[in-house]
């Protein structure tokens, strides 16, 4: 899994608030008010621990303090445990924790111990950012949606849009996982190459560790483009020539997604 690095998550704190403020422009709906209406949870009043994790690579510089942003910011209580790894699992346990977030090298989970619900950061990505495209208020009557990048993320964003009975079509670089993923589900495949069949798409979902995955030919004019992926999967250039909207954050709408996902 591509890691994040203290540069990702360096503007984080703007980013989540700009990008609130978007999705509520695009859905009329806040971030928060979104998450409640695709979980039909709410929180009460849990007390959330955020353990820092040593294992792997290590603490990622502000990983932590970013979580607990996000959770103080949508009005929930929330604290850094002091220890790391088990030690910091028993003292937030001790000290009343209802919500563990931690995360190594290999995943990342919210787990509420009091019902016994975990969730996964790369699971609830794809879903919430393919739910900001599915309730975009402009686009409520054109179903097609462009998926760029199959992985850990963008499945779930594929569910999620044929949950949401759109017309998906898919790409990745990875052939095979392109031909899995039409013989699972019924979806298009999507060929940029393939000059015979050009589309172009309002509504655009991109989740690959790449640059510049989001080519010319498959942007309208103001198309949405909504985007776990990092680095950003669309050039600058092209946003500003499309006038193209774009939902991306490095860490807390992915985060705020997995915390309703244990309400
Ligand atoms: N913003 C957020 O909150 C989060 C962001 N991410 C980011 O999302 C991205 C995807 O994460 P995962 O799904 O876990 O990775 P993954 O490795 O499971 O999947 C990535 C997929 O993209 C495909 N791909 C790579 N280059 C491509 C290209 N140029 N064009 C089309 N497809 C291409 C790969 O073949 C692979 O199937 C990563 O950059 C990760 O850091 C992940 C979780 C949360
Ligand atoms: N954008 C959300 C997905 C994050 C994921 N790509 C990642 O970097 N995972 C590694 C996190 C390691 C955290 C570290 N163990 C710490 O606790 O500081």
């Amino acid at each position: 899994m591509a890691l994040l690095t203290p540069e990702d998550l360096a503007n984080m704190t703007n980013a989540l608030v700009e990008n609130d403020r978007l999705i509520t422009e695009l859905t009329d709906y806040s971030l928060d008010g979104l998450c409640r209406e695709i979980y039909d949870t709410a929180p009460h009043n849990e007390k959330i621990a955020i353990i820092p994790i040593t294992a792997g690579n290590g603490i990622i510089g502000s990983f932590s303090e970013s979580l607990l942003f996000t959770v103080k910011h949508f009005g929930m209580d929330g604290f850094i445990t002091e220890n790391t790894d088990v030690a910091g699992y028993y003292e937030a346990v001790m000290k009343g924790a209802d919500i563990i977030l931690m995360a190594d090298d290999l995943a990342y989970i919210a787990h509420n111990l009091k019902n016994g619900k975990i969730a996964h950061n790369q699971i609830c990505t794809g879903r919430i950012y393919a739910e900001i495209l599915c309730h975009a208020k402009d686009y409520a009557d054109d179903k097609d949606v462009l998926v760029i990048g199959l992985g850990k993320v963008g499945t779930p964003a594929v569910e999620t849009f044929l949950k949401e009975k759109q017309n998906v079509y898919v790409f990745d670089v990875d052939s095979k996982r392109v031909d899995e993923v039409v013989s699972n589900y019924p979806v298009f495949k999507y060929d940029p190459n393939d000059s015979k069949t050009p589309k172009s798409f309002f509504k655009i979902f991109e989740a690959t560790p790449c640059a510049d995955t989001i080519c010319e030919d498959v942007l309208k004019q103001n198309s949405l483009v909504s985007t776990p992926g990092i680095p950003c999967g669309i050039s600058g250039e092209l946003i500003e020539k499309y006038g193209i909207r774009i939902v991306l954050e490095p860490l807390g709408i992915g985060t705020l997604s997995m915390l309703y996902a244990v309400f």
